[in-house]
């Protein structure tokens, strides 16, 4: 039997939520050394635990700050979990708040060699794409332009653009097809298809049941950081009605 692609053992994140109105980094660490700095702690996620096979595709489903985003980035490895590990058997291609590491200042050409540095693509690579991140953001005429100057959904299509050039083992989306307009969502979804039909395994968050039934066999319903339900997309819908 072949090992899974995803485990998430036990994992639990904590946040501290400061109630101090501070006014500056060093009024904070004044209070922080006087101990006068108070917080709560609070439980985003607690104790859960799934495997994920090669080529499933799993959906996050559950209420706004159920913690579906951090589930998503403890096993992007962007956030390292309180309690519990995550084993990754393969490459990740992350797509959570696309163009987070985008400089504003920058063209939009430069930015790909930014935003692709940061995912860990060779610069090479990235040259040898250019042509294809082009044509997939359909942005020719403004690869030279500084992206201060685009929209939400041009910004979008570069990130999908150059998280995408090559097909991960591991696919993780974050509610990104929400942004854009809807001829760009269907060029989205095709790319996520064409990566499915190759292999690729797929996590995803969305808000929406079409989008959900359309591409997903399994989701994990999610309630106050707890996993309620694991299992098929239909009878997780209906869970999810119902809270
Ligand atoms: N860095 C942080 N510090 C403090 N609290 C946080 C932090 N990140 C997330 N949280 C809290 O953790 C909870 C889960 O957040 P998360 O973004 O994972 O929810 P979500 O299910 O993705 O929500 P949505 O559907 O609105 O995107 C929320 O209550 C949120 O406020």
């Amino acid at each position: 039997m072949e090992n899974p692609i995803v485990e998430v053992n036990n994992v639990s994140m904590m946040f501290r939520l400061y109630r101090e109105n501070v006014d500056s980094l060093k009024e904070f660490l004044i209070k922080k050394v006087k101990r006068q700095i108070t917080y709560e702690e609070f439980w985003a996620l607690s104790d859960i635990s799934f495997q994920v096979n090669k080529g499933e595709s799993v959906a996050l489903i559950g209420r706004n700050g159920c913690g579906k985003s951090t589930l998503l980035k403890t096993i992007a490895g962007v956030l390292k979990p309180t309690k519990g590990s995550v084993h990754i058997n393969g490459t990740v291609a992350p797509m959570i708040e696309l163009g987070a590491g985008f400089d504003m200042d920058l063209t939009a050409r430069e930015n790909v060699f930014l935003n692709g540095a940061i995912l860990g693509y060779p610069k090479e690579m990235l040259e040898e794409n250019m042509p294809a991140i082009e044509e997939f953001s359909e942005l020719h005429q403004f690869m030279d332009v500084p992206i201060k100057n685009f929209s939400s959904g041009m910004l979008a299509r570069l990130g999908f653009a150059v998280a995408t050039i090559y097909t991960p083992d591991i696919l993780i989306v974050d509610e990104i097809l929400s942004v854009g307009d809807y001829r760009f969502q269907e060029k989205c979804h095709a790319r996520i298809h064409e990566m499915l039909e190759q292999g690729t395994t797929l996590l995803f968050v969305s808000h929406s049941i079409d989008q959900v039934k359309k591409v997903c066999n399994r989701a994990i319903l999610l309630n106050q950081g707890h996993m309620l339900f694991d299992g098929g997309v239909k009878e997780a819908w209906n869970r999810y009605d119902s809270l």
